[in-house]
């Protein structure tokens, strides 16, 4: 397994994580670390594994060996601060923007100035002040998700989970968003695992990326992509980052 030179102190561990769902086996002893205020792109074809890997991080499945570490205890979500982002919106659509993006820090009962200073902060990264008013169900389905993705970020998240979370979006839309998750990975300096299929979208966000093979999933390669943000797709170093998972994605 590639190590690379990161000095930042370690996020997650996986240690032999393997899943099995009966007779099924779909993770196969994978080992990784992720650092923290990384950001990393978990790549693989469809249906290799991704979720589940997801699933077990944040026990909705249990490891059927081996485990996961969170700051080098065994993953917890009643202990660990952890948010997620999936494909479909999940916005409350009985609550205006600025109320959703409020929703998780008045649960965890915040002192109001610091829900508005957190609130205000989001709504300016994410440009959604003129809208702060205004209930998800008058936006557009770019604009919900981005109040999804402004209210993860509200929660000062150790660790923000990506599912696909543009796999609904046109191109245009998707590198628009990918930009703002960027910026706001950047100014909040949260630890960020985004999975995701599309190769391209990895190569524009990831800091580095781990490709998993097919079923029953192991490790491929990690991968360093080592260009400035914000990235051009046109680049020929790009492209050749692309070209490369790709390669590794269709010849397992
Ligand atoms: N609860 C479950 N019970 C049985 N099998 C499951 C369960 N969850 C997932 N699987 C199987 O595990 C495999 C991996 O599924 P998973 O959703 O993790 O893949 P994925 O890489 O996220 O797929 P996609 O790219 O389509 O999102 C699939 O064969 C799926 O049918």
């Amino acid at each position: 397994m590639a190590e690379f030179e990161d000095n930042r102190p370690l996020k997650v561990e996986v240690k032999g994580l393997t899943k099995r769902f009966g007779d099924l086996l779909v993770l196969d002893d994978l080992n990784f670390n992720i650092r923290k205020g990384e950001f990393v792109c978990v790549v693989g074809p469809t249906g290799c594994g991704k979720t589940t890997f997801l699933n077990c991080l944040t026990r909705i499945h249990m490891p059927s060996e081996g485990d996961l570490y969170i700051d080098g205890v065994p993953a917890d979500p009643r202990k660990h601060n952890i948010s997620f982002v999936f494909q479909e919106p999940s916005s409350l659509p009985w609550m205006t923007v600025e109320d959703n993006i409020a929703y998780g820090l008045k649960i965890k009962k915040l002192p109001q100035a610091e829900i508005d200073r957190r609130v205000n902060r989001i709504l300016d990264l994410m440009g959604l002040q003129e809208v702060r008013k205004v209930y998800p169900g008058e936006l557009s389905v770019s604009a919900e998700q981005r109040v999804i993705i402004g209210r993860s970020f509200a929660m000062e998240p150790d660790l923000l989970l990506m599912d696909e979370p543009y796999g609904q979006m046109d191109v245009k839309v998707r590198f628009y968003l990918e930009d703002e998750v960027i910026r706001l990975w950047r100014e909040l300096g949260s630890t960020v695992v985004f999975i995701t299929h599309n190769i391209e979208e990895a190569v524009y966000v990831a800091e580095r990326v781990i490709i998993l093979s097919n079923k029953p999933a192991h490790i491929k390669e990690e991968l360093k992509i080592d260009l400035p943000h914000p990235r051009n797709i046109a680049d020929p170093k790009f492209i050749e980052y692309r070209n490369y998972i790709t390669d590794k994605i269709k010849w397992w």
